[in-house]
């Protein structure tokens, strides 16, 4: 290995008890609010084809006229406590909103910039009424903040000269202000969510990304931080230059899911998704493919199953009210979540071997395993194999808690015929296993 005085200070996962609870929650709710929401990917009667969060990097967007757009800012209809009742009804257990984006924003009104939410016609803080919301309704709230910051004069992407550098290290006080004002304003809070760390700024400056880390935790004790903050002395991101994972958890998969669990090298990870293809903040013209709630319980349960979290994002209007595809969508999530839930939280790994029918994901630390079913094959039969030495002493359909007897055929494989073959969301059984060669004990059905 190479000596790293800015790579991974840990090897293997957190295990205090405040990464343990982020560990449990498994399902989260990403907002993307700020000014973005006002053009909502539009301007002069064209269409942005971007992520509308990124609208001022068009180049049909005259940065003059984006940066005077906070003077329009005034969601009327923002109501934090309906918002949480969304999310809570829906069964998100935590929430990411985005303090500060790409733009350089700020939803909280920063005593080191005038670039904030007190230079609009709202004035108000709009984070502390959020987060008090959330946490209320029992949510727990993490922090987006960019590094990069489209409004900050000192803000550099690469530094060429003495001047840049001068710059950047004003810059580095300035983010390292802002960050202790938040930790300062927001208590409850359990995370930052970094983001815009890809600059060589950014990535040639470990030392700083490390030292950052440090103080922060030293702040907040406990605090929960991806890997998207840090790079190593050698501008390596996420994995050190050793392949060690920086941060908490692997904080790479947006848009994306690992396919196995050997993607995921025994790492806690997040994953964080867009409804439609690929937008963030509001875009009044969703445009591709927008995901259903059945689609987004599968990459839900699939990430649980990899022992990772899933983060569904969410992008309000400018107004304070939410699109109707988006509320749609909670509702629908959280019509299933009310039911199976308890197959979600506190969801981990099984080490069973994968069936096409569906997922796997054992309640953590028990001997209780919940599969849940996407592919319900023509046959009706789930195939089960349990591991070696893996007794099966009860299977139960969630939906109406009914037993289930399943065909035994032969060492530690089984059948569980269907009766119905119809259904139009996943559906859930609940196995319960122990240590022990599987004998005949009268409990299943001995195939003819
Ligand atoms: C969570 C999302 N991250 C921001 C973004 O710029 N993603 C595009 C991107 C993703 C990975 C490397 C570079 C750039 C998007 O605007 C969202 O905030």
């Amino acid at each position: 290995t190479i000596a790293l005085k800015h790579g991974a200070h840990r090897i293997g996962n957190r295990t205090d008890a405040d990464m343990a609870r982020w560990r449990s929650l498994r399902f989260g709710q990403f907002i993307h609010w700020g000014l973005y929401a006002i053009p909502a990917g539009e301007w002069n009667g064209k269409t942005y084809n971007g992520a509308a969060e990124w609208i001022r990097s068009w180049k049909e967007m005259p940065h003059e006229a984006y940066d005077q757009l906070y003077k329009q800012f005034n969601p009327v209809n923002f109501n934090p406590q309906q918002w949480a009742a969304q999310a809570k009804a829906m069964g998100a257990k935590y929430m990411i909103i985005t303090t500060k984006h790409h733009d350089g924003f700020c939803l909280w009104p920063s005593k080191y910039s005038k670039y904030t939410i007190a230079a609009s016609p709202w004035k108000k803080d709009l984070l502390g009424p959020m987060i008090d919301a959330y946490n209320k309704a029992g949510i727990d709230v993490h922090l987006y903040f960019s590094i990069i910051d489209w409004n900050h004069p000192d803000y550099r992407a690469s530094l060429k000269n003495a001047a840049d550098s001068a710059a950047g290290k004003r810059f580095q006080v300035f983010v390292k202000n802002q960050l202790a004002e938040l930790l300062q304003r927001y208590p409850t809070v359990k995370g930052f969510w970094f983001d815009g760390t890809w600059d060589d700024s950014w990535k040639n400056d470990g030392a700083f990304s490390d030292e950052l880390e440090q103080y922060l935790q030293s702040l907040h004790p406990g605090l929960v931080m991806g890997s998207r903050l840090r790079a190593d002395e050698k501008g390596a991101r996420h994995f050190d230059s050793n392949g060690r994972l920086m941060g908490d958890y692997e904080q790479g998969w947006e848009r994306k899911l690992p396919a196995t669990i050997a993607d995921v090298h025994g790492n806690d990870w997040e994953a964080v998704m867009t409804v439609p293809e690929n937008q963030w903040g509001y875009h009044a013209k969703w445009m591709g493919h927008v995901k259903t709630v059945n689609e987004i319980l599968e990459m839900l349960v699939k990430s649980v199953s990899l022992n990772g979290n899933f983060v569904l994002n969410f992008g309000p209007k400018a107004d304070g009210t939410y699109r109707t595809e988006e509320q749609q969508l909670a509702a629908g999530i959280g019509e299933w979540m009310k039911v199976n839930g308890v197959a979600v939280y506190d969801g981990a790994y099984a080490g069973f071997e994968k069936q096409d029918w569906g997922y796997y994901i054992r309640k953590a630390g028990t001997d209780s395993v919940y599969m849940v079913v996407f592919n319900i094959p023509v046959s009706g039969s789930l195939r089960v194999k349990l591991p070696a030495r893996t007794a099966l002493t009860g299977v139960t359909m969630l939906q109406g808690n009914t037993a289930l007897t399943p065909e035994w055929v032969g060492r530690n494989e089984y059948f569980i015929h269907l009766q119905n073959r119809q259904t139009a969301s996943p559906v859930v059984i609940l196995l319960k296993t122990e240590k022990g060669e599987n004998k005949d004990k009268g409990n299943v059905e001995k195939a003819k």
